[in-house]
């Protein structure tokens, strides 16, 4: 036999399913959203480090150009009676030069641009006439100046600061300036170029022309920046932070500061995939830390769920079987343990007993005479079988008023029905437990008794004969019956011929004149 599928799924599968989906959604769901924060987070603490770096290295780089204007402005000050002095110009220059590091070369020029001094004396440019950009700026502004980046006349990429060199009565007598060669060592890139990480963070200098003064890569020193995402934010905003693409189309997180004496920027940022590396371990984490109470949810809600559904199973199974004897406390001991199950359970027993009372009401019908109350033809024959499959003995009295038609023609048809009734009253006198009064015609009865032999249910035959003349029926006074008698025990003759016996038997007693009973029994049918 095949199994046949239902189209409809399974309570138990169904709270599964959703217990299921409930738990991974939650769990999905509080994982994204876990991975969104930490990523935020990470992202927003490598650009604040940057930029808290960034502002770090700018303000150092502020305090190194303010002290080396300071110095130059001293010394300019110190030369402005000196002028004249060339030793001691030489020995101011190198004092400058060689005291710190804060410059790769130093010149002291007069007012029309001829080199005093200068120092490493290598250069050899006294008594010569400065033509740098630097010193024609310094020369046409007279104040102090900070250079933009451009390549000296000996091929070196520097910036130029300078302080004016005025007398007491303020007229101008030159410059004296310091050069930054910013692709050699210098204090400058001592302070940027210490801090190159390995995790391909850098720092690299822009002005706002978009120049680089620094960068690890020595080779992009002076030329400008392009193809960098974020460089418009930076060079308007000057300060902050934000995600860029470098001009290689990496993704950066990149914190800026600028120097504000020279408003170049200092940038320093971080490559976005390995600021994000810690998300995979940290996530790990949190799958490893949520496991545990999202597979306790899904046990908790599953179970809950199947505590809910049990009952309606159990009610659902018991209604495939309302007609079982025991359906009634089978139904009574399911735990319906809330409201609606409950509800639902005594709707159902409320149902069992209604049907069940129907059922019985049903079953009588089908096996009463509407008019004596005696059972009918049909439950007779239903006894005879039941005696028969267990093999009880039995006697049958078939038995027939006399002379019924002239009563009805007489009195009328009702009274016959009375005398019809009182008749069955007196045949239920003679009835025991387990024996069975019927009425199989319009006049005929049977009274069918259980273990009696055909020798005894002829003296009861009689007796009952005797009770019948002997009753006084309403308006019709004294009736008498005829009745036939036969047997049946397991292994004799069969049932139909035990009935057709009786028949003869009760034919035999109407023709020996009524009144009588007559008796015939197996040795008869031999
Ligand atoms: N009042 C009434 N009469 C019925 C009912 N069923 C059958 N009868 C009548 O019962 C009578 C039976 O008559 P018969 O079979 O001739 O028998 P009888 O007159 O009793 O004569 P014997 O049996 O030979 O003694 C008929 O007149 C039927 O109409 C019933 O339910 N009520």
């Amino acid at each position: 036999m095949g199994i046949v599928k239902s189209k409809f799924l399974k309570l138990n599968r169904l709270i599964l399913f959703l217990a299921l989906s409930a738990t991974i959604i939650t769990f999905i769901n509080s994982f994204y959203s876990n991975y969104e924060v930490q990523k935020e987070q990470l992202i927003f603490q490598a650009i604040e480090v940057n930029r808290a770096y960034a502002q770090k290295l700018s303000d150092t780089t502020e305090v190194f150009i303010s002290s080396s204007k300071q110095q130059l402005a001293y010394a300019a000050n110190e030369v402005s009676s000196q002028m004249d002095n060339d030793a001691f110009l030489m020995d101011e220059a190198n004092r400058l030069k060689y005291q710190t590091d804060s410059f790769n070369s130093v010149v002291i020029s007069d007012a029309l641009g001829r080199t005093q001094a200068a120092s490493p004396e290598t250069l050899d440019l006294v008594g010569k006439q400065l033509k740098s950009a630097g010193s024609k700026e310094a020369l046409e502004e007279k104040k102090a100046l900070i250079s933009k980046p451009y390549v000296s006349t000996i091929q070196n990429l520097l910036v130029f600061i300078s302080a004016p060199i005025f007398d007491k009565q303020h007229n101008y007598l030159g410059f004296l300036g310091g050069s930054i060669y910013l692709k050699s060592p210098n204090i400058l890139n001592q302070i940027l170029g210490e801090h190159y990480y390995k995790d391909g963070s850098y720092i690299y200098v822009v002005d706002k022309n978009r120049q680089i003064l620094y960068h690890p890569q020595k080779e992009r020193i002076g030329t400008f920046l392009n193809g960098n995402s974020g460089l418009d934010e930076i060079i308007s905003k000057k300060e902050g932070g934000l995600l860029l693409k470098n001009s290689k189309g990496i993704e950066m997180l990149a914190g800026y500061s600028s120097i504000p004496s020279t408003d170049w920027i200092v940038i320093t940022q971080s490559p976005l995939e390995s600021t994000l590396l810690p998300l995979t371990g940290i996530m790990e984490k949190v799958i490893l830390r949520t496991l545990p109470m999202a597979s306790a949810v899904f046990l908790f809600i599953w179970l809950f769920a199947r505590a809910i559904s049990r009952p309606l199973q159990q009610l659902a199974e018991r209604a495939k079987s309302l007609d079982s004897p025991t359906v009634t406390s089978d139904i009574e001991s399911i735990d319906s343990w809330y409201v609606e199950s409950f509800s639902l359970k005594k709707a159902m027993l409320s149902g069992v007993k209604l049907l069940h009372n129907q059922i019985g009401d049903l079953k009588r019908d089908a096996d009463t005479d509407p008019l004596t109350g005696a059972n009918n033809r049909r439950a007779f024959q239903y006894k005879l079988k039941q005696l028969a499959l267990l093999e009880t003995p039995f006697a049958i009295l078939a038995l027939d008023i006399d002379y019924f038609k002239r009563i009805n023609d007489e009195y009328g048809h009702s009274v016959g029905d009375e005398v019809l009734k009182q008749q069955t009253q007196i045949l239920q006198v003679f009835s025991r437990d387990g024996d069975l009064v019927a009425r199989t015609g319009g006049e005929e009865f049977v009274l069918l008794l259980k273990d009696v032999t055909v020798e005894d249910a002829f003296i009861i035959a009689e007796r009952l004969r005797v009770a019948i003349a002997e009753e006084a029926f309403e308006t019709v006074g004294h009736v008498t019956a005829s009745i036939g008698i036969s047997a049946w025990t397991a292994n004799s003759i069969s049932i139909e011929k035990t009935l057709s016996l009786a028949d003869q038997a009760l034919y035999q007693a109407k023709k020996q004149g009524r009144n009588c009973c007559v008796m015939r029994s197996l040795e008869d049918v031999a």
